[in-house]
């Protein structure tokens, strides 16, 4: 589970590198400039694997050979800077390119190669992992470099050190915590005017935290668990490749590190499958391509449909609902129920807007904007309607508020899949009960003292909103890996059983 938390407003900074125009492409074309490696695990290698692995697609100009493997790095080859000159000149010359990632340079000469191509080309996105040793603790560059790759610095949009390599950077001593580290980043983000990725990989303790740190001093943190591994070779390569391409997608460095930070955690939990050398391994790329094959059509939904038939069974075994059905319910117990719906509903629709701010498709976006919208305009309409004629002085019950935190906890820390699968149940469990309710309805000898709500959860217009919020249930579950839909699982059979909880609540109230 990937936490962030923002320490105070990120207005007014801006990196070095100007800002550019908000083009995003699905499938980015994204330029590793680094080293290789030919045990895969770091090194352009990595960073093909990690764009292909994040939906962009992968170019790579080689800056240096190695001779190393998973036990640490023999030998290094650096060809002359002119042929990386060639190299890069021969991209760009034909192609466009959304976004660079800068790894391995090994010496001054080649950084200014690099520099001076990137201020000619200016990419919109130029993440630069400033490598200089790698996880075995072998030196990947020169020692008289740290001037020429802090000048490359203005060129980048991002800049990814590790802890050593961030003391290199600001002239200090290793951070010793977590604190000292964002000190650091802080340091380098204002007197280099680039944005900063603080990175905790190499500080003790069960998190992970890195934090984006903005040349005006804001501070973005984003924890995860600390995965106990030895394979964590490469996770510095992949990462800052996976954030180039993201980035080229989303246009907002906030999501993108969220999200790529989010793939290499799944890649560092599963990377004990692929058994490479006997020293620090590399991560599992592909994890999400190669784990059980992506449920098909609705085969998700169904399986989550199945799972909350407890829940199912269990609403229509409520007094609450019963006596509703019947149009025995006494109007204190509806009253305290449309109460704290009315509540509810204020938080479940911020919640459908964060959705649609993290929507894939404009499709997606307006659907849960809209959902938002009717939350506020109809729903609460109806209910303030209600209300009015039934004045009920209540704040929000424990059900209410430990729903509404489940579902805030999905839309600010949770992908988009674990936000969809979250309010889902509200849409289609409201929809059953309405569909059987209202036929229960039908039947009803006499006046209905609740058919006008009856009416509003049957409406069909309600049931195809329920049946649009499944169908993109299951196409979330479809692009993520094994463990998102592991996560979206858990999401929904939690909204599923505080939806029994909140019907159950009313009449418990007495
Ligand atoms: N054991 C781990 N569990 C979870 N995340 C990790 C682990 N080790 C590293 N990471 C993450 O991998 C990324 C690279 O981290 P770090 O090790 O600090 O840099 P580098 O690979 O450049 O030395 C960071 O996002 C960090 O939080
Ligand atoms: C060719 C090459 N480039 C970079 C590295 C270092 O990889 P990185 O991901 O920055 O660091 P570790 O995660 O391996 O510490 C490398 N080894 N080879």
């Amino acid at each position: 589970m990937i936490v962030n938390t923002l320490s105070e407003p990120a207005t007014g900074d801006r990196a070095a590198a100007p800002t550019p125009a908000a083009t995003v492409r699905r499938h980015p074309r994204v330029l590793s400039i680094a080293g290789s490696d030919p045990s895969g695990g770091a090194g352009i290698q990595a960073d093909i694997k990690s764009i292909a692995a994040n939906g962009g697609y992968a170019m790579a100009a080689v800056t240096a050979l190695t001779a190393q493997n998973t036990r640490g790095v023999q030998s290094v080859h650096v060809p002359p800077a002119e042929f990386l000159r060639r190299q890069l000149e021969s991209l760009s010359d034909d192609i466009a390119i959304d976004a660079v990632k800068i790894g391995m340079l090994a010496n001054p000469e080649v950084m200014r190669a690099v520099g001076e191509w990137l201020e000619t080309t200016r990419p919109a996105v130029v993440v630069l992992d400033p490598v200089m040793v790698a996880s075995s603790g072998d030196s990947l560059v020169a020692v008289d470099a740290r001037l020429a790759l802090l000048d490359l610095l203005q060129h980048a949009h991002l800049v990814t050190p590790n802890l050593p390599e961030l003391a290199v950077l600001v002239g200090e001593a290793e951070a010793d915590s977590w604190e000292a580290a964002l000190e650091q980043g802080r340091r380098l983000a204002a007197t280099s005017q680039v944005r900063v990725l603080v990175k905790g990989g190499h500080l003790a303790g069960s998190a992970c935290p890195d934090a984006l740190v903005e040349p005006g001093g804001s501070v973005e943190e984003f924890t995860a668990l600390r995965i106990d591994t030895a394979n964590t070779h490469g996770t510095g390569c992949s990462l800052s490749a996976a954030l180039a391409t993201v980035q080229a997608q989303t246009n907002h460095w906030p999501e993108s590190v969220r999200r790529a930070k989010g793939w290499l955690w799944d890649a560092l939990e599963t990377s004990a499958e692929l058994e490479v050398g006997h020293g620090h391994g590399p991560v599992n790329h592909f994890h999400s391509l190669w784990d059980a094959a992506p449920p098909a059509g609705n085969a998700f939904s169904r399986s989550l449909w199945d799972e909350v038939e407890p829940q199912r069974k269990a609403i229509f075994e409520l007094g609450f609902i019963k006596d509703l059905a019947a149009g025995t319910l006494t109007e204190a117990h509806f009253a305290y129920y449309l109460a704290q719906d009315a509540m509810y509903l204020g938080s479940y629709s911020r919640v459908l807007a964060r959705a649609s701010a993290l929507a894939p498709t404009a499709e997606e976006q307006l659907f849960w904007a809209k959902g938002a919208e009717n939350c506020l305009a109809v729903e609460l309409a109806l209910h303030g309607d209600w209300l009015a004629r039934h004045p009920l002085d209540v704040g929000p019950g424990p059900v209410t508020k430990h729903y509404v935190d489940h579902l805030q906890a999905a839309a600010f820390a949770g992908s988009y899949g674990e936000v969809v699968a979250a309010v889902l149940p509200c849409y289609w469990l409201y929809a059953e009960v309405g569909r059987v309710l209202h036929a229960d309805y039908l039947a009803f000898d006499g006046v209905h003292p609740y058919a006008r709500w009856l009416e509003t959860y049957a409406d069909q217009a309600f049931a195809d909103a329920a049946e649009a919020a499944v169908r993109i249930v299951d196409a979330a579950a479809r692009r993520g890996s094994a463990l998102d839909r592991e996560r979206m699982r858990e999401a929904f059979v939690h909204s599923a059983q505080y939806e029994v909880d909140f019907f159950d609540a009313a009449r418990l109230h007495a």
